[in-house]
């Protein structure tokens, strides 16, 4: 290990309890770390502080040793329902990780024996810690009665059960008044209200109500590994701090320059190296594979860590990557919207999987693992999608190189977002420029000499013969796709990152899809050079027997619909071209006629009018210009046949009938 450590527990002002001395040990853990020596004096002291070090720097022991310390000394004996300590975690892993701290140290404290009765078993002086999480075992009234049965003093959890167990059905059980110190873990996440952190409103308001809840006289811990001073001072104000300690560890690094040794401040372990990698991107998912083989070979690394932009993306990839894979790989993924219970065995599995060069572990996330998980031997991080939020960046590079361990960080950076290296710099987080890495057996080429991956093609057949065995992969192929389109428009440094310059169709290839899907934010989008893969749509079926049932079923419903749609049109058409063939001229024959006919039917009415008794003319005063020509006709009819009666009986000239109707 070559973090400088600091002194021995032994020279902390104040003597550590014997029994919390010996839980540290037996950890192995002989000298603290920098910031351990820096806080746990302050923090003891019933000081508030605000502690900024690097990831893997110990942070946790430095609240969970002055927490327990200072429950111990409490004067007052606390009643079964009072909660002496609050820890609030932004994720339910970084809660069960610390929480299972607190009780390594609870487990191992000295039993009581009751003097007045020795043949009673002897019971612990401080309960159990309790934590609160979403899980599929524990309902917030369960989580109420696990806490009245065990009278637990540490409460652990993140804010959205916190609050409800305080301020929910619980509020008049749970007794807050006296509660003695509250540590918020990952603090920037929790309080910070920058542009990204708006997102996180509904966090922050559950926040907001925890704090308004609990005593003011109390003492105050923020501690994050990306706690700016422009953070700290804001994050004071919200968390009701009083002129707290301030506490930052920083890293000295040796840089060579100018032919003298340059040290140089940064904000990630000494012990990291931190790459990125610039690539097309259809090179994407080929450099991904290519540096798992390069690390399994060159560094016998075993253990991976692979952070995607969402959570679709990481199913879409955990099943379409293994065939780009060395075989062996063992695959977990894990996400906000899996289940509790699956998050949980995953993270297990990943943690205490017995990984070797030759049967590697690959924990492919977002950044729900990005904070706080404390998984020591991790040798490799890879970003395949740089994160949304740059202040996540160093959170995820530091699952690597904890604790004075070396370990290895990769950023896959498209050729156009390569700006971000500065941008990091600024933020004293060094990047290096890893070579592109070439397949076996070929040779490194400088970037401007450097073509497409003649491998691209190889790798994009690949996964498309595996999205084709399952109807559902494709699904989700697109899926991941139009989310990772989504979540690269929130980049909070747009400049760098922007829909605009992504190249479409590498991007499509890299994901290893069918066809481009059809998104607003893609009409502008350059589709040249892209080929759909010869499929026939009709026949890719699901595997679930159930889902390709309904997929038949639509498809059939949707082929009726279709071809009663395509008989109308058809005789739509047909009339259309009828009328279209008839000749110009007999059509201004048939108007001319119709013209005449009515001027005649006109005249007709008229006459009536004049002529016909009342009952005729009843019958006429109907008669509307309106009226359609059947109705015109059969009234014509009736009174010529009428007239023409007349005329035979004398009562009208033939002159006048002849006048009115013509010689029809
Ligand atoms: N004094 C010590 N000596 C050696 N190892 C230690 C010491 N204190 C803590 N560690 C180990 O260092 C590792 C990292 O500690 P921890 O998880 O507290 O880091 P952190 O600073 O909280 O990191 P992050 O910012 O990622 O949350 C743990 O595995 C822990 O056991």
């Amino acid at each position: 290990m070559s973090t400088a450590f600091a002194g021995p527990w032994s020279s902390l002002p104040e003597p550590l309890t014997p029994w919390i001395l010996d839980v540290i040990e037996s950890m192995g853990h002989t000298r603290m770390t920098p910031v351990q020596a820096s806080t746990i004096p302050l923090f003891m002291k019933h000081k508030d502080v605000v502690v900024e070090a690097v990831t893997g720097s110990g942070k946790t022991l430095a609240f969970v040793i002055p927490v327990l310390e200072k429950l111990i000394r409490r004067e007052k004996k606390p009643r079964k329902t009072d909660i002496g300590a609050l820890i609030i975690s932004p994720t339910r892993e970084l809660a069960t990780q610390t929480h299972s701290i607190f009780s390594a140290f609870l487990s191992a404290q000295p039993l009581l024996q009751n003097h007045q009765n020795s043949d009673e078993t002897p019971t612990p002086e401080y309960p159990s810690p309790l934590l609160l999480v979403s899980s599929n075992q524990s309902s917030p009234a369960q989580d109420l009665e696990r806490f009245l049965s065990s009278g637990s003093d540490i409460i652990i959890g993140t804010p959205g059960r916190i609050e409800e167990f305080l301020l929910g059905k619980g509020r008049s059980v749970v007794n807050a008044k006296d509660l003695e110190v509250l540590v918020l873990d990952e603090a920037d996440r929790h309080l910070s209200l920058t542009m990204s952190r708006l997102l996180d409103l509904g966090f922050q308001v559950t926040l907001s109500k925890i704090l308004n809840h609990l005593p003011k006289q109390r003492r105050t811990g923020l501690f994050s590994a990306t706690m700016t001073d422009a953070d700290a001072i804001s994050e004071l104000v919200r968390a009701g701090l009083r002129n707290p300690a301030r506490v930052v560890v920083k890293v000295q690094s040796k840089r060579s320059g100018n032919q003298k040794q340059v040290i140089e401040e940064r904000r990630i372990p000494a012990n990291l190296q931190n790459f990125y990698i610039s690539c097309q991107a259809s090179e994407k998912t080929i450099q991904l594979a290519r540096i798992i083989s390069h690390e399994v070979q060159e560094h016998e690394s075993s253990q991976f860590i692979v952070y995607f932009a969402t959570g679709a993306c990481v199913d879409h990839f955990y099943d379409i990557i293994p065939p780009v894979l060395p075989p062996g790989v063992n695959i977990h993924s894990l996400h906000g919207h899996l289940t509790p219970s699956a998050r949980t065995r995953a993270l297990t599995a990943f943690s205490t999987s017995i990984c070797t060069p030759s049967s590697p572990s690959i924990l492919l996330c977002t950044d729900v693992a990005a904070r706080g998980l404390d998984i020591p031997n991790v040798d490799v991080v890879i970003q395949y999608d740089p994160p949304t939020d740059p202040k996540v960046f160093s959170h995820r590079c530091g699952r690597t190189a904890r604790a004075g361990r070396s370990g290895r960080a990769y950023t896959l950076l498209l050729d156009r977002e390569v700006g971000f290296v500065d941008f990091m710099n600024v933020r004293r987080i060094p990047l290096q420029k890893h070579h592109y890495l070439v397949k076996e057996g070929e040779k490194d080429k400088d970037d401007d000499l450097r073509t497409e991956d003649p491998d691209s093609g190889l790798f994009l057949k690949k996964i498309r013969k595996k999205l084709l065995t399952d109807r559902s992969l494709y699904d989700q192929a697109a899926k991941a796709f139009v989310s990772f389109i989504r979540a690269y428009s929130k980049h909070e440094a747009s400049y760098i990152f922007r829909v605009k310059d992504l190249d479409i169709v590498g991007l499509a290839s890299s994901f290893g899809l069918l066809r481009l899907p059809k998104m607003p934010e893609l009409k502008d989008a350059n589709r040249n050079n892209w080929t759909d893969a010869d499929v026939d749509w009709s026949s890719y079926a699901y595997v679930d027997k159930v889902q390709e049932a309904k997929r038949v079923a639509a498809l059939a419903a949707k082929s009726t619909e279709q071809s009663e749609k395509e008989q109308e049109q058809r005789r739509a058409q047909r009339a259309e071209q009828k009328n279209a063939n008839v000749p110009w001229s007999s059509k201004i024959k048939k108007q001319e006629e119709r013209e005449v006919r009515k001027e005649k039917k006109k005249r007709k009415r008229q006459w009536l009018k004049a002529q016909a008794p009342s009952g005729d003319a009843q019958i006429d005063s109907k008669c509307t210009e309106e009226e359609d020509d059947d109705d015109d006709d059969w009234l014509e009819i009736a009174r010529e046949e009428r007239m023409a009666k007349k005329m035979r009986k004398g009562e009208i000239s033939k002159k006048t009938f002849n006048a009115e109707f013509g010689d029809l």
